[in-house]
């Protein structure tokens, strides 16, 4: 296929997530979330920026979508909040939120625009997180009473479902450095919490398979990043095999292999973690096949060795090339090596979408009323063209998501890093299309990469 052409079919999409857009936190029978906790405790977040609005889409939503259909997008990616589903994590179930999720998707079918649902983006329900949260075994579980009750009711119009987004950055960033909700600085939760969300995706694709006539495709979420040595010293490149199994292979190897990589298990137990020898049952039920790899990229990882870092001997180094503004660098060329060695090391014919891609730059109004961001745009040409040479090389990636809609609460971030191709005011909660929707509108209507 010529470079930057896309097949017939391909599914152009963009992602959002619940609590990063959608506010109305207290509203209809909403329960609490540990990021509405985390976010209203001093010091977690960015100049204590907090969900509590975001950019009140749930009041919104018919305008948002109308600028999906606008975009020309076929499919968009949300995610559903657990406590307005189950605003105790479990028990009594919110009618008036589930009543929310429908109308979403009845607004989006109505405009043409597929349904992509994540069960999972990070927001559970506080009163879980209390009974142990994800590093208690039965919050698996409960996953998969509430992912069983949204398959009952929403499924006929949903085509593609999503267990867990991320689950590395959810056990890592939420147990061991304590950066995410709910905060916590301890190693051994956070395995447990790695092994329960895989436990909670096998649980959920179970109810799903076996719940009788199901009419979508079933997936994960992975952020995934090509892991690279910062020089060439062979402590660099044990220290990158080290952070690429932590990062990649302790949740790739489970998933397509049905077990922990053992150079890692070995090292956490040299640590003195003996990481506990998981049931095999368990094991088998999270590597059952699923029909779609979501991969989540953004960049490359650089690491040197690093005797003194207490967990993994490394520190993360800064590259030379140019970079976003989170300080990520510009690194397309990754993308396309992870989906070629995606394919030849565990996906193989398995269709991946990319479930997330973008990058966020300083953006600003211009006294023209415009929003004009070359750098995104050419982020995003950049590494369109990347999965396009994949796709040629036979990598089955069937969609791609840009990250994110619109500008929107970026975790600890806060509103001080924008994503979106919409630019969000968030004092109007005005959205004004930066150049870079122009543009993907018109990738999407050529099916290609244009100028
Ligand atoms: N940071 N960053 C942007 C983006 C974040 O906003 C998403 O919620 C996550 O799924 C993933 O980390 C990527």
């Amino acid at each position: 296929m010529t470079e930057g052409r896309f097949p017939e079919g391909f599914l152009w999409g963009v992602a959002t997530a619940a609590y990063q857009i959608e506010g109305a936190v207290a509203e209809d029978g909403r329960g609490e979330s540990i990021w509405d906790r985390f976010s209203h405790t001093p010091g977690k977040v960015y100049q204590g920026h907090t969900g509590d609005v975001a950019c009140d889409h749930y009041h919104r939503y018919r305008a948002d979508v109308e600028e999906m259909a606008r975009l020309g997008v076929g499919a968009y990616r949300f995610s559903v909040a657990w406590p307005r589903i189950f605003p105790q994590g479990r028990g009594q179930a919110n009618p008036k939120g589930l009543d929310f999720y429908r109308r979403l998707i009845d607004a989006l079918r109505e405009r043409g625009i597929v349904p992509v649902v994540t069960l999972y983006h990070w927001d559970l329900p506080q009163a879980l997180q209390e009974r142990g949260g994800w590093a208690h075994r039965d919050t698996a579980y409960r996953f998969a009473d509430y992912a069983a009750y949204l398959f009952d009711r929403l499924d006929e119009a949903v085509p593609y479902w999503i267990t867990q987004n991320e689950p590395f950055v959810v056990a890592i960033l939420g147990h061991v450095t304590g950066e995410h909700a709910p905060g916590l600085q301890d190693p051994m939760a956070g395995f447990r919490a790695a092994h329960h969300l895989l436990l909670s995706h096998a649980l959920a694709l179970q109810a799903y398979r076996e719940g009788g006539r199901r009419h979508g495709r079933i997936g994960i979420t992975l952020n995934l990043s090509p892991v690279e040595p910062a020089g060439d010293d062979p402590e660099d490149e044990a220290a990158a095999r080290r952070l690429d199994g932590l990062l990649n292979r302790w949740f790739l190897d489970p998933l397509f292999r049905g077990a922990y990589p053992s150079d890692m298990v070995a090292h956490f137990a040299g640590l003195g973690l003996p990481l506990p020898e998981p049931p095999q049952e368990e094991m088998r039920a999270i590597a059952a096949p699923i029909d779609f790899l979501g991969v989540n990229y953004y960049s490359r990882q650089l690491v040197r060795h690093e005797p003194g870092e207490p967990l993994m001997a490394m520190r993360q180094v800064e590259g030379p090339l140019p970079k976003t503004a989170m300080g990520w660098e510009v690194y397309p060329e990754g993308l396309r090596r992870l989906l070629e060695r995606l394919r030849h090391e565990y996906t193989g014919e398995l269709p991946i979408l990319i479930t997330e891609n973008g990058a966020a730059f300083d953006d600003a109004v211009s006294p023209d009323g415009a929003v004009h961001d070359p750098a995104r745009v050419a982020y995003l040409r950049d590494h369109l063209l990347a999965v396009s040479r994949a796709i040629d090389d036979g990598v089955p990636v069937r969609g791609y998501f840009l990250w994110s809609l619109m500008d929107n609460f970026e975790w600890a971030h806060g509103y001080s890093k924008r994503f979106g191709v919409l630019y969000v005011d968030f004092d109007t909660q005005a959205r004004i299309w930066k150049d870079s929707a122009h543009w993907y509108r018109r990738v999407i209507e050529a099916n290609a990469v244009v100028d």
